[in-house]
């Protein structure tokens, strides 16, 4: 059990290889958690980044995902497209220490998913395999045969993750929440308990406490420019979001008549 979990650690650590850069000042160097950055250790199983918006989780995922050989714009190792030239530089800055090679893998970034949508059913207009000059079964096949533009969001995420995941895969996702009910959530854990039991590593960026606590995980949180181990109750969205539906009426006052209450 042990060499098994051994060798499913596909993506051990990442580091920056800061001699090579070139301009410390500019974008992605300059952000604060990346000024700082030396080296990220991973869980074999489950690894989270959280952090308030705008610290930096973005960027680091999409850098390690295409440092492993990701789509900047996600989508399977397979996918080869871009809508538009956004991604940063610091992919190319990073050393990836890698274990066994995953049989499968994805990069899920929410805000993007609809560039991967459309690019299948792009592919599937005419799918063929240009070596043998034979069709291909269409791509849409393994998320479900269902076009994911025919879906709602949350139908779209949850096709991907029942029917795309396959396990034995690395599996990068950038707010997977974004379009998942809170019972969606919950049935989001049992399913990464099921891949990570057939031999997954994951690496999620979220702001949602329920896709957080996946038991055993290791957590980073993003504060004051660092990037610190964190338990799941000592971070900001678990306490955040736990002390607002314990006391939502005193948050509320608080929040709403602070103004009324000082005139
Ligand atoms: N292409 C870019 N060029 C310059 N600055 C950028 C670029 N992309 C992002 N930034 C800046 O880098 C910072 C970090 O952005 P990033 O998207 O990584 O944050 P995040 O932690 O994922 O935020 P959120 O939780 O809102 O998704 C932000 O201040 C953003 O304005």
């Amino acid at each position: 059990m042990r060499l098994e979990r051994a060798l499913s650690h596909y993506l051990r650590s990442i580091s920056v290889r800061w001699d090579d850069v070139e301009d410390r000042g500019i974008y992605p160097f300059d952000l604060p958690v990346i000024r700082e950055l030396k080296e990220i250790n991973f869980s074999p199983t489950v690894t989270y980044i959280v952090g308030d918006n705008g610290t930096g989780k973005s960027t680091l995922l999409e850098a390690i995902a295409v440092a492993v050989g990701f789509n900047p714009e996600g989508g399977s190792r397979n996918m080869n497209f871009s809508t538009i030239e956004t991604h940063s530089s610091l992919a190319t800055h990073l050393h990836a220490i890698r274990g066994a090679t995953p049989r499968d893998g994805y990069f899920l970034r929410a805000e993007s998913f609809y560039n991967v949508a459309s690019k299948i059913d792009e592919l599937d207009v005419d799918p063929l395999d240009v070596r043998l000059n034979e069709p291909l079964p269409p791509l849409i096949d393994s998320y479900g045969g269902r076009s994911l533009h025919k879906q709602s969001h949350g139908e779209s995420f949850w096709a991907l993750f029942t029917e795309r995941f396959r396990g034995n895969g690395l599996y990068i996702l950038d707010e997977p929440e974004a379009a998942l009910s809170p019972t969606r959530q919950l049935a989001f854990l049992l399913r990464m308990q099921d891949l990570v039991k057939a031999g997954s590593q994951f690496l999620i960026a979220t702001h949602a406490p329920i896709v957080l606590s996946y038991p055993g995980a290791l957590i980073y949180e993003l504060r004051d420019g660092e990037l610190l181990e964190t338990a799941l109750e000592d971070t900001e969205t678990f306490n955040v979001t736990r002390s607002f539906l314990a006391n939502r009426e005193a948050a509320l006052d608080e929040l709403l008549n602070k103004d009324e209450d000082a005139e």
